[in-house]
């Protein structure tokens, strides 16, 4: 029998691995998920917040340049002008790294070149503005400084401060365009990651949802091993329990059942409890029949001396006033039977007697060997006349009897001895008063039977 082909503990071994299987499936997606939304989560850092960090300060850089060429508008002198120049110079670079930045985000919906081509507008028209801001300056310089006012010089004066004018106001259009332009990409970014966001919330959910079957998953095969056990385990030990609780269990009720560990534990079990009921039989029968020894005499299967006495002793303390009488009955001669013919024939003698006895005599009589070829008998509720007739027909009988033993045919011959009335159930007295009786028989010339009959006052 191989404890790996159908036992319960390959059952139970794969139950438990499918258990520890869904858990581990279950553990693992868990894990898996939690690295992906961290990677996405740090992406969506990297990436979409530097994005929308760039495109902020590239706002907060656009109106900075404004400001700058109101500055550069402003200036008087060519110090002014020139820090208001440095001031735009930065801006501009700081706006053209930004944007640079700007385009490496890879977002295909964002239009990068319009943000380029307004930024070079814009640069376009700062250089154009210094330019003009220089010539002005140097203009009212000559205006102020060397009096040499001109008419032309006051006209180009007029045209410049015009011209200057409608650069300002389209560098606040570019600069608006930009803001605009930046704001609609800020607008994107937002959406994606809203849309990342969104994206991270469905795996979650499908995740989670993955989770949740493999929980149920694992607590079915969980509840099904538990059912499992208490069906094939527990319950059928029960069973073998109750089986085997039974004052006498019986090997018909022991539950065989099954190809496994328990099916063969109850097979050894079942085994076990045939031997032990066969031994149990046999146990009983030699018990009956050393009872039966113990108050039989073997040869004749009449009761023995043993019993006899026992017999005596539980009549002499029975508070009954009924009479009863013992007789005693000894073969003539026996001796001689055993000499002529072997001891065996002397023993068929002493059965075939014992069993003329048997059926001669009433079956109330209790009637025992109780010496090699003597015998005794107890009448209840007889009376001694009914007794002696019984026990001279029964002399009549034995010396009739034909007995055919070691191929010679004998006749035998038995003295009889008897007493009754006993009065104050002297028991004692009156078996000796049966075997003075017996002795007087065999002394008066045996095959004879002689009767005592026992007074208060004695014989
Ligand atoms: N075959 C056989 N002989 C037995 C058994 N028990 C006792 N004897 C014999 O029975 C004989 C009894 O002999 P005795 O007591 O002298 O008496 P008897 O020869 O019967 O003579 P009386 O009783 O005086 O008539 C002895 O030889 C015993 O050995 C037995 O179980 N089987």
């Amino acid at each position: 029998m191989s404890v790996l082909k159908y036992g319960l503990t390959t059952k139970i071994a794969l139950l438990t691995l499918a258990v520890a299987l869904v858990l581990m499936a279950a553990i693992a997606l868990a894990l898996f998920s939690f690295k992906q939304y961290r990677t996405t989560l740090n992406e969506v850092a990297d990436r979409e917040l530097q994005a929308l960090m760039t495109a902020t300060r590239l706002v907060q850089q656009a109106e900075s340049l404004v400001n700058a060429s109101a500055m550069l508008l402003l200036a008087e002198n060519h110090f002014s002008r020139r820090q208001a120049v440095f001031e735009v110079e930065d801006r501009q670079e700081w706006i053209g790294r930004l944007v640079t930045d700007l385009s490496t985000y890879p977002g295909d919906q964002i239009d990068f070149q319009a943000i380029h081509q307004t930024k070079d507008e814009l640069v376009g028209n700062l250089a154009r503005m210094n330019t003009l801001v220089e010539e002005r300056i140097n203009l009212r310089a000559d205006v102020y400084f060397r009096d040499r006012t001109s008419q032309q010089d006051l006209e180009r004066l007029e045209l410049i401060d015009a011209e200057i004018g409608e650069m300002i106001r389209a560098n606040r259009e570019l600069s608006q365009d930009l803001t605009v332009t930046v704001g609609h990409q800020v607008s994107l970014i937002r959406s994606s990651i809203l849309s990342s966001v969104e994206t991270i919330n469905q795996g979650m959910t499908l995740r989670q949802t993955w989770l949740l079957y493999s929980g149920i998953l694992a607590l079915l095969v969980v509840f099904l091993t538990a059912f499992y056990i208490n069906r094939s385990v527990v319950q059928r030990i029960i069973n073998l329990q109750r089986a085997l609780s039974l004052d006498r269990p019986r090997a018909q009720d022991v539950p065989v059942e099954g190809d496994d560990e328990i099916a063969w534990m109850a097979q050894s079990i079942h085994r076990y409890v045939n031997k032990i009921n066969a031994h149990e039989g046999r146990i009983m029968e030699m018990n009956e029949e050393l009872s039966f020894l113990a108050t039989h005499d073997a040869l004749t299967k009449l009761y023995n001396r043993h019993y006899f006495d026992r017999h005596l002793n539980q009549l002499s303390q029975k508070d009954e006033s009924e009479s009863f009488c013992i007789a005693m009955l000894d073969i003539d001669h026996f001796k001689s039977i055993n000499d002529n013919h072997g001891h065996d024939a002397g023993d068929q003698v002493i059965r075939m007697l014992a069993e003329e006895l048997k059926a001669a005599l009433p079956e109330a009589a209790m009637v025992a060997r109780v010496g090699g070829e003597e015998f005794a008998v107890v009448f209840q509720k007889l009376s001694l006349k009914t007794a002696s007739q019984y026990l001279e027909r029964l002399r009549l009988q034995i010396e009739q009897l034909p007995i055919h033993v070691a191929g010679v045919d004998l006749r035998v011959t038995a003295s009889i001895g008897l007493a009754g009335y006993c009065q104050d159930r002297d028991l004692i007295a009156c078996l000796k008063s049966a075997d003075m009786a017996l002795y007087e028989a065999k002394r008066l010339g045996r095959n004879q039977l002689v009767v005592h009959t026992i007074s208060k006052e004695g014989k």
